[in-house]
C-alpha cells in the first residue's frame, strides 16, 4: 500500500495534493505541534475538512504531545487510522482501547532511536504499527536503513501470529529505498517528496506500488 504524506500547512493547497493522488490506499495525514515535533502543521479542524473532501481512507499521524487528550477526537471524526508516539502516550494501552472503540484502527509508532523488543508486548493492542525512518519533523529527510531492523522484527512477530500489525515505514521513501523496505516486511509505505516532487503525483504513486510489489 502506498500512503501519500500530506504535511503541508498550505491550506490552498491541500485540495490539489488531495486530487492528485486519488489512486492512494491511505492518504498519511502528519498532524505536528511545535512541541513533540519542532515543527507546525495541522489540527483536527483540517483533518475533519479532509474526510469530508475524500474518500481514500485517512491515516492521521499524530506527532504531538499528550495524545492520550486528542487522538479520540481524530478517530471520532472519521480517520481510519490513528497513530500515536509511542514515546508521547502516557497510557498507550487505554489509548488503543479508546481509538477502537472509536471506530478507528489504533497505531503506534517509534521514532528511529527507540528500540522495538520493550513494546512487542504493548503491541497487542494495535493493529498498525507506523516504524519512523527519519527523525519526524519534517520532510525530504535521508532514509535511516538502520530501522529496518525493527520492520523485520514486527514482520516476523506478525507472520508467526504473535502480532497482528499492518507494518508502516515514513520517512525518505522513494525509489531508491522503497525496495529494502518491502523487502523487509513493510506493507505500508508513506511518501512525501517522492509523490509530492513528481511532476505527476499519481503516477509516482503508481510506480512505487509496482515497485514494491517487485
Ligand atoms: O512524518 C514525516 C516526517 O516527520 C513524514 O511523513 C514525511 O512527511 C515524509 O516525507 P518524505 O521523507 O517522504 O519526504
Amino acid at each position: 500500500m502506498i500512503a501519500p504524506s500530506i504535511l503541508s500547512a498550505d491550506f490552498a493547497r491541500l485540495a490539489d495534493e488531495l486530487a492528485a493522488v486519488e489512486g492512494a490506499d491511505w492518504v498519511h495525514v502528519d498532524v505536528m505541534d511545535a512541541h513533540f515535533v519542532p515543527n507546525l502543521t495541522l489540527g483536527l479542524p483540517v483533518v475533519k475538512a479532509l474526510l469530508k473532501a475524500t474518500d481514500i481512507p485517512i491515516d492521521c499521524h499524530l506527532m504531538i504531545d499528550d495524545p492520550d487528550r486528542w487522538a479520540i477526537g481524530y478517530a471520532e471524526a472519521g480517520a481510519y487510522n490513528v497513530t500515536v508516539h509511542v514515546e508521547a502516550a502516557n497510557d498507550p494501552v487505554k489509548l488503543a482501547k479508546d481509538l477502537k472503540a472509536a471506530g478507528a484502527k489504533a497505531g503506534l509508532s517509534i521514532k528511529p532511536g527507540t528500540p522495538i523488543e520493550p513494546y512487542l508486548d504493548l503491541l497487542k493492542h494495535y493493529d498498525t504499527l507506523l516504524v519512523m525512518s527519519v527523525e519526524p519533523g519534517f520532510g525530504g529527510q535521508d532514509f535511516i536503513a538502520d530501522v529496518l531492523d525493527k520492520v523485520r522484527v514486527a514482520r516476523d512477530r506478525t507472520d508467526k501470529g504473535e502480532l497482528n500489525l499492518i507494518v508502516e515505514i515514513d520517512g525518505g521513501i522513494n525509489a531508491d529505498t522503497i525496495e529494502q523496505a518491502a523487502e523487509a516486511g513493510v506493507d505500508c509505505f508513506v511518501a512525501g517528496s517522492a509523490v509530492y516532487g513528481a511532476d505527476d503525483p499519481a503516477r509516482a504513486v503508481a510506480a512505487l506500488r509496482a515497485q514494491a510489489a517487485r
